[in-house]
Parts: C-alpha cells; structure tokens; sequence
C-alpha cells in the first residue's frame, strides 16, 4: 500500500459547464475536481488549501469510513471548522475498500456550486474483481442552475419561501447542452437546434470511445443537488455489478435509476452493430421533468464520433412511475460471500421525515426537529464535553401513533433543533426512515438518505406507516451494503449498522436544499474512545476558545 500526496487549491472560476459561461467552484484550475485513483489499503494525504478569498470550505470523501479518522469526514460543523481563506487543512485517511466513490463540498450549498470531483478505489494488488471487462469508463452526473449558489440559498432562506427550480441543465463529467442539443434532427423541441461543437469546448461532451465485441466497466455516481436520474444506453443491456463500493449479485437491466449520493458499475458488451454510434442518455425522474435529456454517445470504432445514432434516443420511463424505479431498487442484492447484517437490532430509531413551518419559514423536519447546525464541530465539543455547544437532550426516537402519514400534518409546525442520536458502541442500529405527505395535498417526494461515517443493510422497503409487523419481511440473507438509500413517496425504508466507528456521523437527505432546509440527524459513537483529534480540525467556537484558555495547547 502507498501514501498518495496531493496538493489542491479550491476556488472560484470563469467555465461554461453548459455553452453560458458561469462561475463554478474549482480544484486546480478543474472542473469536476481532478480524479483520485488510488489503490484498496492506500493512504491519501490532500493538502488543501482554500483560495475562496471571502468563505470556509471542507471536502467530503462521500463513501468513504473514515475508520479511526473521523476527523477526516469533511463536514463543516461536525467533524470539523470550515477551513479559512487562505488556510490549508491536511484530510489523511485510508481508502479500504475498491470500489467507486466521488468527493463534494460539505458546507453550505458549495456541492451545488461544482465543488466535486471523482475517487475510484482499485482492488488491492494482490486481489481480483469477481468480474472481467476490457476497458472502463467513468461518468460524474450532477444537475447546474445558471443562479448562483449563493442566491439559490438566500432564497430557500427567505420568507416568503423561494423554491430554486428545476435544473436548467444535466452534466456529464461537468460537460451539458444548455442552448443545442446533440440530438439534433431527433430532438423534439425547437428551441433546441442541433449543437455547433468543435469538441474542445468546455462543455462539448465526453464521448466513449468502445471497440466492438469488448466488455467494458461503466463506473457512474450521482452528486446531483437535487435530481434524481434514469440512465441508458441505446440497444444495450446493463448489468449492474457494484453499488456504493460493495459488490452486488449481478443483475440485467434496459435502463437504471440513481439518486444522488449513489454509485454503480454497469457491465456492458458492445455486441451491436458496429457501423453505427449509440446513446447514452440522463433523465430526470421522480419529480417532472423540466430539464432535457443528458447525451452523450458510444463511439464504436472506427466510426466518426460525429457520426449521430440511427435511432432517437432512449425514452425513459415516465417520471412518477414508482413501480419502475422500486422493480430497481429490489433488484439489488448483496454478492454471495457479503457481510451479512447482525440478525437482531438493540436500538430502533423511527425518522419521520416531513416539510414544515418555522415562523413562516418553509423547512424540512425528522420526528419535527429540522437540523440547524452548531458553531463548534460535535466532535470537537463530544469529546471535551462543552456544555454550551448543541442541545444536550436527545432528539426523537418515534413519531406520534395518531399522524397520519398519507395526509398533510394538522399541525404543520415544527421546531429547530441541534440534538445528537448518541449510540451506544458496537451496538446494532435500526433506522426507519418513514416518508409523508409533504406541506401541499398529495405530494410527497423521493429522498435519497446518505450515511456518513458507515455502510449500512438495506433490509426492505415498504408503503404507508412502517409497522413491528413489517419487520417479518425483512431481508436478513443478502440485503445489499450500501451508504445511501432512497424513500419513495409514501413509503418506508429499513436500514440496518453496527455503531463500530468512533465518531459523529451525519445522516441526511443528499438534496443540497433539503439539507440545507433542516432535513438531516447527526449520530454520535465511541468519541471517548478517541485518542487525539488533530487541533487544526477545532479552530472554531467554542474549541478554539478552550485552547485559548488552556495556554501551551
Ligand atoms: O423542498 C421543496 O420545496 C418545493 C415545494 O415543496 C415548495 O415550493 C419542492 O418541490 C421541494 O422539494
């Protein structure tokens, strides 16, 4: 195993993501972020420094555990102070497990800004993957807005309540079609004519260049702000073989959904005819559809990448068909030989998860608390047992037996909250995220919840209020291991970990404003048990005030 160094530098720069130029958050100049490669059992060492000039950044290694680490998890106001203008935090941690993974800002809206980028994990040296393929691709999606960022959050912010849309755009590998399409003559809209693209524009699109009769990995991960996506590729069968760095029974599929915060490798043989190109395509799902396709094109050789695919590109399921998207989600099952889940829990935690007012303020709640995070990093005020830092008293365990999970809330009001889940160590934990009718009649919406600091089973889903009933139908033998798992409308997921990793840990829908809104927990484990956690990571509120006073710190 190696110790990788790298050296970043985050900041703000002119690029033209979809053919308008912009200003987007980049690492070295980049945008995605530069790729990390490394090696199962290696050692990164990020020397990041924050060219931002007026605000703090942090960079999360989403699916990453951070075993012994948690100081390295990358979450403004949990595991550690935003890094200053000017300043550079060292994130060293140990990527253990192969597998397709990506990074994202953690503080405020900077994911929504472009500060992301992808991090693949290869099998160690000595390992095999349990499949074969000739060559590999690797597709970044996220979701682009030509409103800032920053305008985006004061207007979640505000009262009255300003809801950002839909995406203008869908990226590949940072690369979307705002004013043209690639679909050109196929394209039904005539606002959108056929692109103009020489191929070195910043937002011209990365083709896959395939040979015919290969097999080859196709690695994706969503860090969408806020879709939800269906991809495809034209006439060719998927097999999905990897979720979240965990390898999954395989299985065939025409088209797939990933919510953000997920990753797959897809298996693919290019077994069509190989006089012509094909499509790969990025839909919205679960909410309707605003925003055009994303494309990009399989390029058999030696065919002209500009040569267009004989047929339209592929129609994805119609954006509110659930039961397509559940008929996915239940496919996914862990790969023979996968660590099973212990089969018994000691704690179940029941997370209902609903829109609400505060003061006329439109938020996101669980059991009626929405998140507002402290000054000081939990991890920091865990472990030196500062008073004053969060709510001390426990959040909900349950919701009310009387709400009714079908109908808007009687009582739409909710309150704000910084409480901490304080799980008992090496105890096994049961979440049940429960779904509801958000604030409008008969509209309830997809969340994709994403855990930090852990990878957990997923035991089931279900419809309506999660009953001790439900739990017979649970998946004890090969539920999938995965870092993010979706609800649907109206329904419930069951989830499944062990508390082994000393740390705090958030828990949060991965949509940027949801988040933003109130829409996560915080989890804490084993902080005692950690020996030293690095000072730079506590710079900030009240830690910072204890070195002061502790002189020679
Ligand atoms: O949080 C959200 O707010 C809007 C809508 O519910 C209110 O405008 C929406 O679609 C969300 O997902």
């Amino acid at each position: 195993a190696k110790t990788r160094h790298f050296k970043w530098a985050v900041e703000y720069m002119h690029w033209s993501p979809d053919g308008l130029e912009n200003v987007v958050m980049g690492i070295n100049g980049q945008f995605p972020g530069p790729t990390i490669r490394a090696k199962a059992g290696d050692t990164l060492h990020i020397e990041l420094t924050n060219k931002l000039h007026t605000e703090g950044v942090v960079i999360h290694w989403h699916g990453i555990r951070q075993f012994g680490t948690p100081w390295a998890d990358g979450t403004a106001s949990i595991s550690q102070c935003a890094i200053n203008p000017g300043e550079t935090f060292v994130y060293r941690f140990k990527v253990d497990k192969a597998g397709t993974y990506f990074y994202h800002g953690h503080y405020g809206m900077q994911r929504s800004a472009g500060l992301y980028g992808s991090l693949i994990v290869d099998v160690a040296e000595s390992q095999k993957e349990p499949f074969h393929y000739n060559g590999e691709f690797n597709l970044l999606l996220s979701d682009w807005w030509h409103k800032s960022s920053h305008e985006q959050e004061v207007d979640l912010s505000s009262n009255p309540f300003r809801w950002i849309g839909e995406p203008q755009t869908l990226l590949i590998n940072g690369r979307g079609q705002y004013n043209c399409s690639l679909a050109g003559k196929f394209s039904k809209s005539s606002i959108n004519p056929p692109c103009q693209l020489r191929g070195n524009e910043q937002w011209a699109p990365q083709i896959l260049h395939v040979q015919p009769n290969k097999t080859y990995r196709l690695r994706v991960a969503s860090t969408t702000a806020l879709a939800s996506l269906n991809l495809a590729i034209g006439n060719h069968k998927m097999v999905i073989v990897e979720a979240d760095g965990n390898y999954v029974q395989p299985f065939s599929v025409e088209d797939m959904d990933i919510y953000s915060g997920e990753s797959y490798s897809i298996l693919f043989t290019t077994d069509q005819n190989p006089s012509n190109n094909y499509w790969i395509s990025i839909s919205v799902r679960g909410r309707e559809p605003k925003t055009p396709q994303a494309l990009t094109i399989l390029n058999y050789s030696p065919n002209s990448p500009s040569k267009l695919p004989t047929s339209p590109p592929p129609m994805p399921p119609l954006w509110n068909n659930y039961t397509h998207s559940k008929a996915f989600s239940s496919k996914i099952l862990a790969l023979m030989g996968s660590p099973k889940p212990p089969s018994n829990y000691d704690r179940r935690i029941i997370l209902l998860n609903t829109q609400n007012r505060i003061d006329g303020y439109i938020k996101w709640s669980i059991n009626n608390v929405s998140l507002t995070l402290p000054s000081t990093p939990y991890i920091g005020s865990i472990k030196y047992g500062l008073k004053n830092a969060f709510d001390l008293k426990s959040p909900p365990e349950n919701f009310p037996l009387d709400y009714n999970v079908v109908k808007p809330a009687k009582n739409q009001n909710s309150t704000y909250g910084s409480g901490v889940y304080t799980l008992r160590f090496n105890t096994s934990v049961d979440v049940i995220l429960q779904n509801a009718n958000a604030l409008a009649e008969n509209v309830s919406e997809i969340h994709p919840w994403h855990l930090h600091g852990h990878d957990f089973w997923v035991l089931g889903y279900g419809e309506g209020r999660f009953t001790k009933e439900d739990e017979k139908k649970f998946n004890l033998k090969n539920p999938p291991l995965r870092n993010t798992a979706v609800i649907f409308p109206y329904g419930w997921t069951a989830l499944r970990f062990v508390a082994d990793n000393p740390g705090v840990w958030a828990f949060h829908c991965h949509i940027e404003p949801h988040l933003h809104m109130g829409m996560g927990v915080v989890f804490a484990e084993g902080v005692q048990r950690l020996r030293k956690i690095p000072n730079e990571a506590l710079g900030c509120g009240l830690t910072a005030k204890l070195f002061m006073n502790k002189k020679g710190n």
